[in-house]
């Protein structure tokens, strides 16, 4: 059965005006290597830590800014929330269509709650917590190329770090230093913000996939070099670093939905300092999602896979960047390092540093346009010597795909920053870290805080953001054991 709303009735949960109050017991372990009577054993420890969270019920007007604003997903995710706004239909072939809101996890995906009578019970993954309603978000954003459908704010251009093919392009860029180029897009969001009258902003890029920069001591490696750069104009310093470092010294939240390391350790390092969350790096949207969830199955049911091929073919403006071989090394990084931690679980199947054969091929064929065509074919070792492969083919509009990831992204870094929490050992409440690794399940290389594992198996992803959303309103984990019923 789906409910449409629930209530917690618990005594570690109160909801007040403005705030609901969780006290959750988070049940973890701690592992040690000990020496036992003069042979080393690893112990496992189960343990119990106490946190308190505390969730502002006070949802914001939000207002999103997008970097590439007129490309692909910038223009599809904004036409969709006028559509589920205005409540548009529209007439096909098949039948007449109702905008909606598929393939945003926080929109159009359940969570179970538990079971009546014998019957499970489900409610809408946003019935969790209070969030924004994507139709109230008001969108801006800049643009290197003017657009008839909206009018972007001119953008900050730099040839050397896209295509060539970009240049015929950049028709509405801002000119003068880095510096210069940082303080216009400060003042396009406190513009933005004032004439807008919302309550808070977030930045979101969306813009063309750069080529890595190159991260020099001196250069980026910290916070007041990569400042410094910035002042002495520096031109390895990326378009996309320029508008993150304008967020993060705005207080304001940005998020990288290309592939590239826009968060140089400088940047990382003014993002922790200031405390503003930064998240990234690539939407996770189809290809390499389908990756994440094919091959934690195989690994997880004891099946090797030993050769992952991934080829596909666009032809639109984004496959037309990625025709250079420095910003397809961008991707070609992201949708590769997926399947590490996956292969790093099972020391069964593969030996310590052993990988799967992976070859990431995309190719720009402009008569298929925005219907990305991915082949996939994956071999894997099976019992006793057997092989098998299996092949898949995935066509998809790659924006239909991205844009309601876009809108999880936004919404989700919204309400992580309407959250604080303490553990018992902790005098007093605090933010989640400014590295918002809570936004991983939307991307395929999460940027996480140094030191903390990467996790890309999407079923881990998921969990862990359904799990932290239910310890706000004090519910255990899902474990799905359903003892209840054994
Ligand atoms: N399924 C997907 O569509 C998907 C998935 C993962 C990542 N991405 C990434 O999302 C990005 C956008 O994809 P798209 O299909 O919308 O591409 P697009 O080319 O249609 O749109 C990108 C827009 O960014 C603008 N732009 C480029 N550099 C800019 C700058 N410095 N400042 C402001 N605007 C700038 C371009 O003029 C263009 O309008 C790409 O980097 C792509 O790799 C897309
Ligand atoms: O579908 P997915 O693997 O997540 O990622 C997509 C790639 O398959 C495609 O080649 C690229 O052009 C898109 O920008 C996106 O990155």
């Amino acid at each position: 059965m789906f409910i449409e709303s629930f209530k917690v009735e618990s005594p570690n949960v109160k909801y007040t005006e403005n705030e609901i109050h969780s006290v959750y017991d988070y049940e973890t372990t701690e592992v040690v290597h000990e020496n036992v009577n003069g042979a080393y054993q690893w112990i496992v420890k189960p343990k119990v830590v106490k946190y308190d969270f505390k969730t502002d019920t006070r949802v914001p007007k939000l207002g999103v800014m997008l970097v590439g604003w007129g490309g692909n997903n910038g223009s599809t995710l904004t036409a969709g929330v006028i559509a589920n706004k205005e409540g548009i239909s529209w007439a096909t072939k098949d039948k007449v269509q109702q905008a909606n809101y598929f393939g945003s996890l926080t929109q159009a995906s359940s969570i179970r709650v538990g079971s009546f009578n014998g019957e499970e019970i489900y409610a809408p993954f946003k019935s969790l917590v209070p969030m924004v309603n994507p139709d109230d978000v008001v969108f801006g954003g800049w643009d290197i190329k003017t657009a008839s459908y909206i009018v972007p704010l001119p953008g900050i251009f730099d040839p050397d770090f896209i295509a060539a093919n970009q240049g015929s392009r950049a028709n509405n860029v801002i000119k003068g230093t880095k510096k210069e180029q940082v303080n216009q897009i400060i003042k396009d969001m406190r513009e933005f913000k004032e004439k807008n009258k919302v309550d808070k902003v977030v930045v979101l890029w969306t813009a063309n996939t750069e080529r890595y920069s190159n991260v020099i001591v001196g250069l980026n490696d910290t916070m007041e070099n990569l400042m410094n750069s910035v002042d002495r104009d520096e031109s390895e310093i990326s378009p996309s670093t320029l508008y993150a470092i304008a967020c993060v010294l705005e207080g304001i939240p940005f998020i990288n939905g290309s592939p590239q390391n826009t968060f140089v350790p400088g940047l990382i390092d003014l993002a922790i300092k200031n405390n503003v969350l930064i998240g990234g790096d690539d939407f996770k949207s189809g290809q390499t999602k389908m990756k994440s969830v094919l091959v934690d199955f195989l690994v997880g049911a004891g099946i090797k896979p030993t050769s992952i091929v991934s080829y596909n073919h666009l032809g639109n403006n984004d496959g037309m960047n990625l025709s250079a071989p420095q910003t397809f090394r961008s991707k070609e990084i992201s949708k590769s390092n997926v399947v590490d931690d996956m292969v790093a679980s099972n020391g069964i199947l593969f030996e310590p540093g052993e990988h799967p054969d992976h070859v990431v091929v995309i190719k720009y064929v402009p008569y298929v346009a925005d219907s990305k065509r991915a082949m996939d074919e994956y071999t894997s070792e099976i019992f006793m010597g057997g092989k098998n492969t299996i092949v898949m083919h995935n066509t998809c509009e790659d924006s239909l795909l991205a844009a309601p990831i876009i809108l999880d992204l936004v919404l989700l870094a919204e309400l992580s920053t309407r959250i604080q929490f303490k553990s018992e050992k902790e005098g007093k409440f605090h933010s989640f870290h400014p590295v918002a690794t809570i936004l991983s399940y939307l991307t395929k290389a999460p940027l996480v805080p140094p030191g903390t594992p990467v996790v890309n198996a999407l079923s881990k992803q998921r969990a862990m953001l359904e799990n932290i959303l239910r310890a706000c309103v004090g519910l255990a984990p899902e474990n799905n054991m359903i003892l209840e019923y054994k």
